[in-house]
């Protein structure tokens, strides 16, 4: 009976160690948004001293909102530039879209890249391989086919490219989309994501998520080009891996990404939720245990267990200010993160709120039952350490 009591003692004393952690977390992810995001970028000095950037564009298939998103890229104020648009299936619609933008912008320097390479199972880095091996600059952006850029995006994120630092990354953020799958997305990125991926910067945790990123690539040809991570299907967390291992920095830049994908539905969001936790617990299997424990409804739950067996409080109360302060916690990192009118209202937030919420546990579950991985056409299985391999059926 004491040993019991001692367990749960100790254990009831572990949960209330790692709530007031997260507490920690959302203040300093609230801090550091409002230190480090959405800083004004200075003007361009001198033109010479800027390092030219090859941009890979990996695209696959089309959406309504693609030529629009691209043409973001040639309209950008940045002094040299050149984007190559990787496109594995030659009659891929996408090529048609990337002319009519080629034809409208003759003065910015592009190339198509089509056919892809077989350097790996990552069907990503597969598709860039040409664009790279091409690559005519010192910096390359890696570049996902839904991400919109402002003018001065390219160079807000060289500016942050430091001489000790490898990688800049942008947040993941949403463009402003109409529909509930608009708001869920957007209450997501700007609230349980942002607050990880900033607290994570911050404390130099790599979480780095490849949707947007410009690295030195000197430093990844070094270890063998972007086919040498070609093994994994997350090569963005290998990437900053690789490099942090050699002693670089990566930085946030203070522009979040825009991603403005003309698919905007709860379910494929949810499937790519999905994905990322499996590349997430193949990785780091730790995550298992302290994903969902840091979720607001089950940290909650178990911290009101925790002060009832320790402090004998009411776990009702303390359950409702904990759902309460979380929540408004959430509403100013989102709030900063946005940096201007929110698109909804308060209304739309809560729901879109208590739906991730609600349904976040759900997800992970859902995700460690099935441990295959669907990404776009293909399918995927991992092994323990995040090592890919293309599952055929
Ligand atoms: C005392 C509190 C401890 C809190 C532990 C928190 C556990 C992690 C909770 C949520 C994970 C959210 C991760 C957000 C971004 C990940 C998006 C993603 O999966 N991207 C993949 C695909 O692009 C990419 O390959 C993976 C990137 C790296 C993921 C790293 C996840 C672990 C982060 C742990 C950070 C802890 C920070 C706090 C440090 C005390
Ligand atoms: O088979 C594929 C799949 C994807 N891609 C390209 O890869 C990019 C990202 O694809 P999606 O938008 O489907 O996937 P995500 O936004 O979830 O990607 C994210 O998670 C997986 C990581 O490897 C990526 O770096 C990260 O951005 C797109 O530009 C897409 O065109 C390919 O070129 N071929």
């Amino acid at each position: 009976m004491t040993s019991l009591w001692y367990i749960l003692y100790s254990l009831a004393v572990f949960i209330l160690i790692f709530w007031g952690g997260t507490w920690v977390i959302h203040l300093l992810a609230i801090g550091y948004a409002k230190y480090r995001l959405h800083r004004k970028v200075q003007l361009l000095p001198n033109e010479n001293s800027f390092p030219g950037v090859t941009i890979l564009k990996p695209l696959m298939g089309v959406d309504p909102n693609l030529f629009s998103n691209l043409e973001t890229f040639f309209t950008m104020n940045y002094p040299l530039y050149e984007i190559h648009f990787c496109i594995e299936d030659e009659s891929d619609p996408a090529i048609m879209v990337v002319k009519r933008l080629q034809d409208k912008y003759p003065h910015v320097t592009s190339r198509i890249f089509t056919g892809g390479a077989d350097v790996g199972v990552n069907p990503k880095i597969n598709n860039m391989h040409p664009g790279y091996k091409a690559a005519n600059y010192s910096l390359i952006l890696i570049s996902d086919s839904g991400i919109r850029m402002k003018n001065d995006t390219l160079l807000d994120m060289v500016n942050h490219m430091t001489d000790d630092t490898a990688l800049v990354h942008q947040m993941p953020f949403t463009c402003d989309r109409e529909g509930f799958a608009g708001t869920l997305e957007k209450v997501y990125f700007g609230t349980a994501q942002a607050r990880i991926y900033l607290a994570a910067d911050l404390l130099s945790v790599n979480c780095h998520t490849g949707m947007s990123a410009l690295m030195k690539k000197s430093l990844i040809d070094e270890v063998g080009g972007i086919e040498a991570f070609s093994c994994y299907l997350a090569e963005d967390f290998f990437f900053a891996k690789s490099l942090t291992d050699r002693g670089w920095r990566i930085a946030v830049s203070s522009q979040p990404a825009w991603q403005n994908s003309g698919l905007c539905e709860v379910k494929s969001f949810q499937a790519r939720l999905r994905r990322w936790v499996k590349l997430r617990t193949a990785m780091l299997p730790l995550t298992m245990l302290f994903e969902p424990l840091s979720e607001c409804l089950v940290l909650g739950a178990c911290a009101s267990w925790a002060v009832s067996f320790i402090f004998n409080w009411d776990p009702l109360l303390f359950y409702l200010v904990h759902i309460l302060v979380w929540f408004f916690c959430d509403w100013i990192l989102l709030s900063i993160v946005q940096n201007g009118t929110l698109p909804f209202n308060k209304f739309d937030f809560v729901i879109g709120w208590l739906f991730r919420e609600v349904s976040s546990p759900y997800l992970f579950l859902n995700a460690l039952w099935n441990p295959t991985i669907r990404w776009r056409s293909r399918m995927y299985r991992l092994k323990w350490g995040g090592i890919a391999e293309e599952y055929k059926v």
